[in-house]
């Protein structure tokens, strides 16, 4: 319903504090290997408007990696980790110089924050992130958020900043998140292919089934379309709607006017732990289960005990996440395990009770509480 939409687009406007993520793409030059410091310029006048008003803005830029392509005498992106490092080291200092630059012409101090994965699934980590980026937001400074691309593994990496920035926005607690990329809006196809039609809103899920969701369209982005409508749903599973659009018309939509795509936040969200295992963390390995402990885990929402597994797989700690699966496979579930992996394969199959019997008390507890479990 369009009613809906102008609706969203108007509660993203008013929002007080937004984390504003622009990709790669929209930050450097056509041939991609230089800032580009006229649109860079556009997207601070645009913050400062909103931070002259009194508001909140969080910066997640990306752009590090594509800054550092023309310095280091190289014709493209590169696809190996250690030269996107490289080019990520010396670009990041290039693009947050020409922040400082640009804010400071507004009367504006920024703050870099580099954050890897870890920062932001590790609990004490997580809420060291966000003690920072609150007193940074209290002192009126502008954080400016990329990864940090130049220790950050292969393994361990978000790699594209979309869900970087809906883990953030989740982290301040954001009014809105707000997606800028290159192109003006979702489309029903990919718009390179012709013939696509803008979708204006994204109610549910059930509406991007009629669409056809492609990657990146540029030689310099990463994640394309995908990881964007992902951001989307991580922000908006934590009650946050984002707005994608693109640089030249984000004025114009936070002013309500009819530009870009609006996805709605869902209906109920889960407990801020939950979401945060769900989305921010990577699986360090994988419990099979039974059919009996799917249902009881899935269905009546149990803890998972011992009994229930019939296949450990990774090398995991006590504390890690792992995937819970089904019997073929299908992950069902996310939760952080009481066992290393090399402690579990003599437990399976066994009750609690006769494993505190045989072994002692302390393997009397569950595999994954019920409270460290999300059911996906
Ligand atoms: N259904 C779609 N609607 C809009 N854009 C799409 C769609 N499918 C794929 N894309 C592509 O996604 C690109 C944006 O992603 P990306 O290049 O990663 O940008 P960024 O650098 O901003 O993260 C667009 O330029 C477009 O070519
Ligand atoms: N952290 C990386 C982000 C990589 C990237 O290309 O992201 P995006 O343009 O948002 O798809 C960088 O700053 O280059």
């Amino acid at each position: 319903m369009p009613d809906t939409a102008a609706r969203l687009r108007r509660t993203v406007g008013a929002g007080q504090r937004l984390v504003v993520k622009v990709g790669s793409s929209s930050l450097t030059s056509a041939d991609g290997g230089h800032l580009d410091h006229g649109a860079l310029s556009a997207l601070v006048d645009v913050l400062a408007t909103r931070r002259a008003q009194g508001r909140q803005v969080v910066l997640v830029s990306s752009g590090a990696i594509a800054a550092g392509i023309g310095p280091l005498g190289l014709s493209r992106r590169p696809t190996d980790l250690a030269t996107q490092q490289a080019a990520a080291s010396v670009g990041q200092g290039a693009l947050v110089a020409a922040y400082q630059a640009a804010f400071s012409a507004h009367g504006l101090t920024v703050g870099q924050v580099l954050l890897t994965a870890d920062d932001v699934t590790r609990r004490a980590h997580y809420t060291n992130a966000r003690r920072t980026l609150e007193r940074l937001l209290e002192l009126g400074i502008v954080p400016i958020v990329n990864e940090n691309d130049t220790v950050a593994t292969q393994e361990i990496r978000f790699g594209d900043n979309d869900r970087l920035a809906a883990l953030v926005a989740d982290l301040v607690g954001a009014d809105a998140l707000v997606l800028l990329t290159d192109v003006d809006s979702l489309y029903d196809g990919p718009p390179s292919q012709g013939g696509s039609r803008r979708v204006p809103l994204v109610e549910t899920v059930a509406d991007l089934d009629a669409v056809r969701i492609g990657g990146t369209g540029s030689s310099v982005g990463s994640g394309g379309m995908v990881t964007k409508v992902e951001a989307a749903g991580i922000a908006g599973g934590a009650g946050i709607p984002t707005l994608l659009t693109r640089l030249a018309d984000v004025s114009g939509a936070l002013a309500g006017e009819d530009r870009g795509t609006v996805f709605a936040p869902a209906a109920a969200t889960r407990a801020s732990r939950k979401r945060w295992l769900a989305h921010a963390t990577t699986a360090r390995g994988r419990l099979v289960l039974d059919a009996g402990a799917v249902a009881a885990v899935t269905d009546r929402r149990k803890s998972l005990l011992p009994a229930g597994i019939t296949g450990v797989e990774g090398g995991f700690a006590a504390g890690d996440p792992v995937d819970v699966c089904a019997p073929d496979g299908t992950v069902i579930a996310r939760g952080l395990v009481n066992y290393a992996a090399s402690e579990l394969p003599r437990l399976l199959g066994k009750s609690t009770r006769d494993l505190a019997r045989d072994l002692g008390p302390a393997y009397e507890r569950e595999v994954i509480h019920r409270d460290d479990l999300v059911v996906l």
